[in-house]
């Protein structure tokens, strides 16, 4: 085991392109729903004003929007078709667009057509409407929120049909009632669409939840919960990139003889092991310093530091704090440490291909200490198990 996790490995049977492809349809389906319902909502829009039309009822404001909006919504789906990635932004200006025009155009007709003071107050009040829902859905979750609405909705439409029949005269009713009907259909058609927005938001929301924990996934060690290789060659990049002004130095770690832990005493007392080292490191670390599992029984540490001896310090401590823990079985666990300093302008591997050169230096000179690396010292630095002599665990 290389203790690199991913997400194959966290959900069996699920291949790495799996959750892109589901992330992709989701995607897919988002824009889908959010096209017809604009193109819905779009030709209720239409069609009223349309009605409004033929029905002679139309206001000075609707003469100049009617055309206005029809070729804005035609210049926005051709626009969509040019250029498909600009889609998602062309489909919630439109829905913002419509949404805002609605009530305000009906609210400005109704003010140009009903005859009575008391019933102009009703206008303004049809411009407030969506706000309201807005700030509704705004504030709580998609099902309150809807619940919120209708009884505004209930609210308002009493509001606006009682003083029409109350206070116009007979012949001012027909009028004043069909910008009412209007205004009506308007409110749930608003409501539809800020549910729908509400909706997709919420399987965003889960689907960016999912993602994220499997992301965490793929860059954590599952037995030791550290940082994985994947995580911390990705760190690494991260720390050579950045501009710090002390130089980078890097740590690898080995524990001595770990097989005979695991032949000795089983692969669980082995991964107790290794899960306490995770945590004696974890414990040891400092501010800026990055610590991964990066595979089997070896480790990595990288932070800035003032340079190798620095290094070499760190590393010492970290060594002793090894030695002097109460390790499961009381096992005598040590490990041995490889220590380099990033040479700009050398690459990752290449950082740790020196820090490894180094360790296995340290094995050569015994096991349990920290060797630096000097490039004089490697040209034939690999040795063989058998020639190391240090005590095996018991
Ligand atoms: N329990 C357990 N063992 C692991 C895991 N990953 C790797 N190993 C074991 O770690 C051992 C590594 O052994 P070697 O590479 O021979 O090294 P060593 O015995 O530590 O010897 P030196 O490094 O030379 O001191 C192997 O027996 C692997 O099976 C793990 O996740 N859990």
């Amino acid at each position: 085991m290389d203790g690199q996790l991913n997400r194959r490995s966290i959900l069996p049977g699920m291949e790495d392109g799996d959750s892109e492809t589901d992330q992709e349809s989701f995607e897919q389906v988002t824009l889908r729903v959010a096209g017809h319902m604009l193109m819905v909502a779009g030709w209720v829009f239409l069609a009223l004003l349309l009605i409004q039309t033929l029905m002679n009822t139309i206001n000075r404001v609707n003469t100049v929007a009617y055309p206005v909006m029809s070729i804005t919504m035609l210049m926005a789906w051709l626009l969509s078709r040019w250029r498909p990635h600009w889609r998602d932004t062309i489909i919630t200006a439109c829905v913002v667009l419509v949404a805002l025009y609605i009530p305000f155009i009906v609210g400005l007709g109704m003010m140009d057509q009903l005859p009575h003071r008391e019933l102009h107050l009703l206008a303004p009040a049809s411009v407030m409407m969506p706000f309201s829902y807005l700030l509704i859905f705004f504030v709580f979750r998609m099902q309150t929120a809807l619940m919120f609405s209708a009884v505004l909705f209930i609210g308002y439409a009493l509001a606006l049909v009682l003083p029409v029949y109350v206070l116009l005269p007979d012949y001012a009713q027909a009028n004043a009632g069909f910008s009412v009907g209007v205004i009506l259909i308007a409110q749930p058609v608003y409501v539809l669409m800020l549910t729908t927005f509400a909706w997709l938001k919420q399987r965003y929301e889960s689907v960016q939840v999912r993602t994220d924990s499997l992301e965490m996934a793929a860059d954590t060690d599952g037995l030791t919960q550290m940082h994985n290789r994947r995580r911390m060659t990705r760190e690494l990049q991260r720390l050579l990139g950045s501009r710090t002004t002390r130089p980078i130095g890097l740590l690898i770690f080995d524990i001595d003889h770990f097989k005979s832990v695991n032949d000795n005493h089983g692969h669980q007392i082995g991964d107790e092991v290794l899960v306490q080292m995770a945590q004696t490191v974890k414990s040891c670390l400092r501010e800026g310093e990055i610590a991964a599992r990066w595979g089997g029984e070896e480790f990595l540490v990288a932070m800035p530091v003032n340079g190798l001896e620095d290094l070499q310090e760190i590393g010492e401590r970290l060594r002793s704090s090894i030695e002097a823990q109460n390790w499961p079985l009381q096992l005598p666990i040590t490990a041995s440490f490889g220590a380099s300093v990033w040479a700009p302008p050398e690459t990752v591997d290449q950082l740790v291909d020196r820090a490894d050169r180094a360790l296995y230096s340290a094995k050569r000179c015994g096991r349990n200490c920290v060797r630096a690396y000097s490039p004089h010292e490697f040209p034939t630095a690999v040795m063989m198990d058998s020639e190391m002599e240090a005590p095996l665990p018991t």
